[in-house]
């Protein structure tokens, strides 16, 4: 992980008192069932563009840090619906390429675009308002509130009452939060947390803190989720269910784009991957054409960790 520009942003975020807590307590009603659950997340969101189609283009994108070129004039498309994989050996340029996507990094030249409107230029926030969302390598969550309170920040971010509004608790307040527990324990509930709704978030067990994550980033309803190593310290029976859950979540309407380095992982569950080598693209197909691609069996070789060979 070479961004400590956002390592620093853990500590502020750990450390902030976050926005009012809207609730003090779980509500009594039981979490919705996986059906209801699904339901509620289920993404609802006007999108110009077709399933299939492309949703995000990455046109000539090159970031570089004084002499490094960290990211050498790639270009892909993400298609509306699918899971793509962004894949490379370390220091390629993946979390980069996240990085000047989400507005953490000004490229140095190229475009992003969203539905064909260029996000260059535009603060985190906006492209977060645009419809971009992500999870981080190192977990950013605020650690002393619940984890129903993480995911209902993420929900305020779909909200429409004004600061006055929410100060004299207005009626459309008071819906909006009732709205946002329910949804909030739904999303919980979805990615398999829910009994731990009430906890403070720094008290989860690491699994349960990516999962929670992930419930904070479906909360933005994002038209692109970004994954960033979702998988990172998780044993084997934990990634199986994390496969499952980026699939379920693809299957729900959402856009996946997916930064992994277990190869198992990302082969099982992509339904395209870009292989990015030294800050340049080298390959952008199918798991099966990737795993018997030659110049991505060239830029894995001599990887010693067994996770990141692509056999
Ligand atoms: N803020 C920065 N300042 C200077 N160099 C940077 C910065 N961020 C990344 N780099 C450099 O850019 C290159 C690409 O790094 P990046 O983190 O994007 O790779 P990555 O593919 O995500 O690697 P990993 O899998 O190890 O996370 C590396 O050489 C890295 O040292």
């Amino acid at each position: 992980m070479s961004d400590d520009s956002i390592n620093s942003v853990t500590d502020k975020n750990d450390n902030a008192a976050g926005p009012a807590v809207p609730f003090e307590e779980v509500p009594d009603a039981p979490p919705p069932s996986d059906s209801q659950a699904a339901q509620i997340v289920e993404l609802d969101r006007d999108i110009s563009v077709a399933v299939g189609d492309k949703l995000v283009e990455i046109n000539n994108l090159t970031v570089t840090f004084g002499g490094l070129t960290a990211l050498d004039d790639v270009s892909f498309d993400i298609k509306r619906g699918e899971i793509l994989g962004l894949i490379g050996p370390n220091g390629a340029g993946k979390t980069t390429c996240f990085n000047a996507m989400t507005g953490v990094y000004k490229p140095t030249a190229g475009s992003v675009t969203l539905e064909g409107k260029s996000l260059l230029g535009l603060k985190k926030n906006a492209i977060t308002r645009a419809g971009f969302a992500r999870t981080f390598q190192n977990i950013r969550l605020f650690g002393e509130m619940t984890a129903l309170e993480n995911v209902v920040v993420g929900l305020d971010a779909r909200h429409t009452t004004s600061v006055f509004g929410a100060l004299v608790r207005s009626p459309r307040h008071i819906r909006e939060e009732r709205s946002a527990i329910e949804h909030g324990m739904a999303l919980l509930e979805f990615v398999g947390i829910a009994d731990k709704a009430g906890e403070l978030s720094r008290n989860l067990p690491y699994g349960y803190q990516r999962r929670l994550e992930i419930a904070r980033a479906l909360a933005t309803e994002p038209k692109l989720l970004c994954l960033d190593e979702p998988a990172a310290g998780f044993n084997p029976a934990e990634k199986q269910e994390l496969m499952g859950l980026i699939r379920t979540i693809r299957d729900e309407g959402y856009t996946v784009l997916l930064i992994e380095h277990d190869m198992k992982l990302v082969m099982g569950v992509c339904d395209r991957i870009v292989v990015l080598e030294f800050g340049k693209k080298i390959a952008d197909d199918v798991p099966k054409a990737i795993q018997a691609n030659p110049a991505v069996i060239a830029a894995y070789l001599g990887v010693e960790d067994d996770e990141d060979g692509v056999a």
